[in-house]
């Protein structure tokens, strides 16, 4: 019997649901893929920040790990919130042990927009050693690019040297996300010899919250669509571009993203080519 893949995301909760588990399940849904999940842990949260964080044992996080890869085939999945050094290392021994290796994305989460910390500060160096390694993308924004490779980004070559430095990590490919900056969103793609902007004009709305996490989800579900990561990358940000477009208040703090599908004709013809 044929059975449908499915994707899944490794992350936490945010109550407020704008940004973690539930951005990137809604992103899923939008996109027409099933979602799966891995809670790594449950953030007390709105939009206004963070109140409280509980991180799950490791060993929960491996047994729900094995509860859907022993059922399913996975064809996609994405890390966002992943709280410790533990939790990295039993992320990356399961997805080590995939026999059909899937896409992974890594959404190098290591503060909410708020500013409150989702990953210890000692475990980035393990987020280096164990994750980026297995990557086939890494979707830093600009802070998160500086903290993992200690260069200040303040020109086109810094951002070039960075992307390097996560090549040499062991990441197979690098997008640098402009939400951090001023003029168009411009997001950087480093993959191999090649290099590629994806741009939208900037939406002058103030605060966002999940951003990040929908275009992570967004790249990983067309990933699981088209076996095609420059398609990916060039739908997921049409997706996050018309989300944030859509962006409406719902709290005190940032607004939060409106998910909707968009009418997708490049993935039916990468679905054809690929079945
Ligand atoms: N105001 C905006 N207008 C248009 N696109 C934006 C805007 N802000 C962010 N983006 C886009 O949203 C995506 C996520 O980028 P961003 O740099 O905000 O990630 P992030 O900081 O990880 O997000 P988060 O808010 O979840 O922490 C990128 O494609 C970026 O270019
Ligand atoms: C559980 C969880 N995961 C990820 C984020 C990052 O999203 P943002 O930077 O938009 O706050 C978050 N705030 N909460």
């Amino acid at each position: 019997m044929s059975k449908t893949k499915v994707v899944m995301t490794i992350a936490g909760s945010d109550s407020g649901g704008g940004a973690g588990i539930q951005a990137d399940l809604k992103t899923f849904q939008s996109i027409g893929v099933f979602g799966t999940t891995v809670l790594t842990g449950v953030t007390a949260q709105n939009t206004a920040g963070v109140q409280n964080a509980v991180h799950l044992e490791s060993s929960l996080v491996a047994e729900q790990f094995k509860s859907v890869a022993e059922d399913m085939e996975i064809s996609a999945v994405k890390t966002g919130m992943l709280s410790n050094a533990q939790i990295i290392e039993t992320v990356s021994d399961n997805l080590a042990s995939f026999s059909t290796k899937p896409w992974i994305v890594i959404d190098p989460v290591l503060a909410a927009t708020s500013g409150d910390l989702l990953l210890e500060r000692q475990a980035v160096s393990t987020l280096l050693e164990k994750l980026i390694p297995i990557s086939d993308i890494i979707t830093p924004n600009i802070p998160e690019a500086e903290i993992l490779t200690g260069i200040n980004i303040d020109h086109s070559k810094d951002l070039q040297k960075a992307a390097h430095k996560l090549k040499e990590a062991g990441a197979k490919s690098v997008l640098i996300k402009g939400g951090h900056t001023s003029g168009n969103a411009t997001d950087h793609f480093f993959w191999e010899d090649e290099y590629h902007t994806f741009s939208a004009e900037r939406v002058g709305v103030g605060s966002l919250h999940g951003t990040g996490c929908t275009l992570g989800s967004a790249i990983c579900a067309y990933l699981s669509k088209t076996d095609d990561l420059l398609t990916s990358i060039k739908l997921a940000k049409k997706y996050v571009t018309q989300a944030i477009n859509n962006s409406f208040t719902i709290g005190e703090g940032s607004k939060v993203l409106l998910h909707s599908s968009i009418g997708d004709e490049e993935v039916q013809e990468k679905e054809e080519l690929n079945a």
